[in-house]
């Protein structure tokens, strides 16, 4: 049967560390995200936001509950099958982590080159029309310290849409920038997302965005504590 949720997540529990210092980081997530939705998580740090952002990108195995990606168990997924899920998913963090030594088009192209079978001048081709999209056509062949930080986020997210994901995993990515250029991110992130029906699971401590989201949940101490669902302007 095909599933209408891109992930689909059942009694969730997460811990770290071995023996007597095991500590219980998650605990009991129940949790789903439609296609195209676009879902922001909240809560203090410390709350276990990244981990189960980690988790559902396939980064980290799933310890105990259910995590299924597309219809597929993450519980007891092998390796290479975790790799397979990667490809489905763009990934966003708070500190770009742009390649310095490649170009913006470089470091674009070289998600896509995970998948084999694009020639490179195709990749070539799509990387310089995402990167047209994000509005730094001209900014093609800068290395990342010659851009700006909001230039740099833009990078990173025409490098995470590049491949067309189904999901986009974003940990905080308006950490790193003033308010206004934040905003514009953000946007640009929706437009691009909904373009795409592509669901977007953003962290995010900055109040002035959240408007952005069809979504808000809100972890504390390791629990999903609240769901806001159908924002009026979501
Ligand atoms: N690799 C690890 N080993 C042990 N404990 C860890 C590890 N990673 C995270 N933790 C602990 O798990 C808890 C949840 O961390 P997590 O990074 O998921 O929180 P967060 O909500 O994303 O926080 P922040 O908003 O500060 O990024 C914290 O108490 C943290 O110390």
């Amino acid at each position: 049967m095909k599933t209408k949720f891109i992930v689909n997540i059942s009694d969730l529990n997460h811990y770290f560390g071995e023996k007597k210092v095991r500590s219980q980081i998650l605990f009991d997530i129940n949790f789903n995200i439609k296609f195209g939705e676009i879902v922001i998580m909240t809560g203090p740090s410390g709350s276990g936001k990244t981990t189960l952002l980690t988790l559902i990108g396939g980064l980290r195995s799933v310890q105990e509950g259910s995590l299924q990606f597309l219809g597929q168990e993450l519980s007891g997924a092998s390796n290479e099958q975790l790799v397979k899920v990667r490809r489905h998913i763009g990934y966003i963090f708070q500190a770009h982590n742009l390649l310095d030594f490649l170009t913006a088009r470089q470091n674009v192209q070289m998600s896509l080159e995970l998948h084999k079978n694009i020639s490179e001048w195709e990749a070539r081709s799509k990387s310089e029309a995402i990167l047209n999209a994000v509005k730094l056509e001209n900014r093609v062949n800068y290395y990342p310290s010659d851009l700006s930080g909001g230039q740099k986020q833009r990078v990173a997210i025409a490098r995470a849409l590049v491949s067309h994901p189904k999901l986009v995993l974003a940990d905080e990515p308006t950490a790193a920038l003033d308010s206004k250029t934040g905003r514009d991110v953000v946007t640009l992130m929706q437009k691009l997302a909904k373009e795409q029906n592509c669901a977007i699971l953003m962290v995010t401590h900055d109040n002035r965005i959240l408007d952005i989201a069809d979504r808000i949940i809100q972890m504390e101490d390791g629990y999903l504590v609240k769901e806001v669902c159908h924002l009026p302007n979501g």
